[in-house]
């Protein structure tokens, strides 16, 4: 075995990369680094026991070359014999009518290919040809670019996929050692020159920033992929713990909003909570975090969590907003509305609120529980009835209290103040406040319950 041999089947076996018996689709662009993987899986496929298949995309994006390329990577499938998957995709007409980039199509359109040849063919690992000197610049241009933990620590060894497992076994070697590799054993990748273009952002990582490393350590790949690999399970075992958090802390509404508990927030460890956040957000921006969400977004956060003042508001783009009032924070993309309404509310209607609740009203015998979410009519209470927004002013006569001012009952039952505005309260024919429906009721419900039907409203 060779050096390069040596280190990539120690590799293979310290993080356990392939399963014995398993079929393996290897991704073949044709370069050097999956031309040599591909050498080194078909060489050693009795060792390991496994079955190679290849796939190859052909971007389209290099004209004819690209083709001849596929052709090519297919020719030396058919000498080494092994089975050969390819696809043409029009990148470029695909990008047309997306605003992602050329390479986030290119790549989403391999993975896509990849995926569905594994399916087809019931492959469970992909392997791709990824090396030392790819972690190296993958993390060095995430940190730099600004990007999350889990991100910013780099190229995973091994990760789920579809239904399998993505493994990169070259991570351990470099791209030297992959040309002496290819050298020694008489291989003819092509290459890409626009590989060696400063144009693309990778390019400059690799001309500019990797010979002062390497000139600085030659083994400093070594270095990046023990802490990438050890950042990753750092990472995993907090997201583990933060995902425990998350549930505690954080309830989904009806309305898919979601309201964070600050009383039980504050008590996770600072990590956690920062982790939580990302969750949350994870969740609210379906995975694809905004290109604009920056870290001044995520400190703000935070700011209005801590903020001495009870309430407050921030933007997030795309409209989400984030809305504190004392212990809770919710986080919405609706728009809240604060108009002011006024509803009748005749015998036997139900009434759609403008805060999503509803309102009943039926006749029938007193129920053994009610709470504040019920309120049995007087006998004398004429129709309709009215529900309405709040007034500046606006009373209820409570028993054994006197009359208390709406906006301290707010404030004492620490209703956020966003659902102030919009939080109905019923009323009779001359404005006498009946009912904060799921807060207080007045002196005016019925003080019998025993004797016959009664009218009976339910907020729910
Ligand atoms: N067009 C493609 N078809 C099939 N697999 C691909 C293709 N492009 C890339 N891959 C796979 O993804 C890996 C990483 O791709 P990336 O673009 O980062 O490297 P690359 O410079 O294309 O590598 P290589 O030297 O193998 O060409 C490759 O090593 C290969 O396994």
């Amino acid at each position: 075995m060779s050096d390069l041999e040596k280190k990539v089947k120690q590799f293979i076996d310290r993080h356990k990369l392939i399963q014995k018996g398993s079929s393996v689709l290897v991704g073949v662009s044709g370069g050097p680094d999956s031309l040599a993987l591909l050498y080194f899986l078909n060489k050693h496929k009795e060792m390991y026991d496994i079955t190679l298949t290849v796939a190859h995309v052909d971007h389209m994006l290099r004209g004819k070359q690209s083709f001849e390329e596929l052709l090519y990577v297919k020719n030396i499938c058919k000498d080494w014999d092994i089975p050969f998957e390819g696809v043409q995709v029009n990148v470029n007409e695909i990008s047309k009518e997306s605003s992602s980039s050329i390479e986030v199509i290119a790549r989403e359109v391999r993975y896509d290919f990849f995926q569905s040849v594994m399916k087809k063919r019931n492959i469970s690992t992909l392997a791709l040809g990824h090396h030392g000197d790819d972690q190296i610049e993958t993390i060095l241009m995430r940190l730099t670019r600004g990007s999350e933990l889990k991100a910013a620590a780099g190229i995973q060894v091994k990760r789920p996929f579809a239904t399998g497992t993505i493994i990169r076994p070259f991570l351990c070697v470099t791209k030297s050692e992959i040309e002496d590799y290819i050298k020694m054993n008489n291989l003819i990748p092509v290459y890409d020159h626009t590989n060696e273009e400063d144009i693309y952002t990778r390019n400059r990582y690799r001309n500019h920033i990797l010979p002062f490393l390497k000139s600085e350590n030659k083994n400093v790949h070594i270095h990046f992929q023990q802490f990438s690999e050890q950042m990753l399970e750092d990472e995993f075992f907090l997201m583990d713990l933060a995902k425990k958090t998350y549930n505690k802390v954080v309830s989904k509404e009806k309305n898919g909003d979601l309201t964070l508990n600050l009383i039980e927030f504050r008590k996770a460890p600072f990590p956690l909570q920062r982790r939580c956040i990302q969750l949350i957000l994870n969740y609210l921006y379906n995975g694809e975090l905004p290109k604009d969400l920056t870290s001044i977004h995520i400190d703000s956060i935070f700011e209005l969590i801590d903020k001495t003042k009870p309430s407050g508001q921030i933007d997030l783009p795309q409209n989400l907003k984030v809305y504190r009032s004392y212990d809770l924070c919710v986080f919405t993309f609706h728009v809240q509305t604060k108009k002011p309404y006024f509803l009748n509310w005749d015998k036997g209607k139900t009434l759609e609120l403008p805060n999503g609740r509803q309102l009943f009203m039926k006749e029938g015998s007193v129920p053994d529980d009610i709470g504040q979410n019920i309120f049995i009519l007087d006998e004398n209470t004429e129709f309709p009835l009215y529900v309405r927004t709040r007034k500046n002013g606006d009373r209820i006569r409570i028993k054994g209290v006197g009359t208390k001012k709406i906006k301290s009952l707010f404030i004492d039952l620490k209703i956020p103040h966003n659902e102030r505005d919009v939080w109905p309260i019923v009323t009779d024919q001359e404005d006498n406040i009946l009912w904060v429906p799921g807060l207080r009721k007045s002196i005016y419900e019925a003080s019998d319950f025993t004797t016959g039907e009664k009218v009976i409203l339910q907020y729910k």
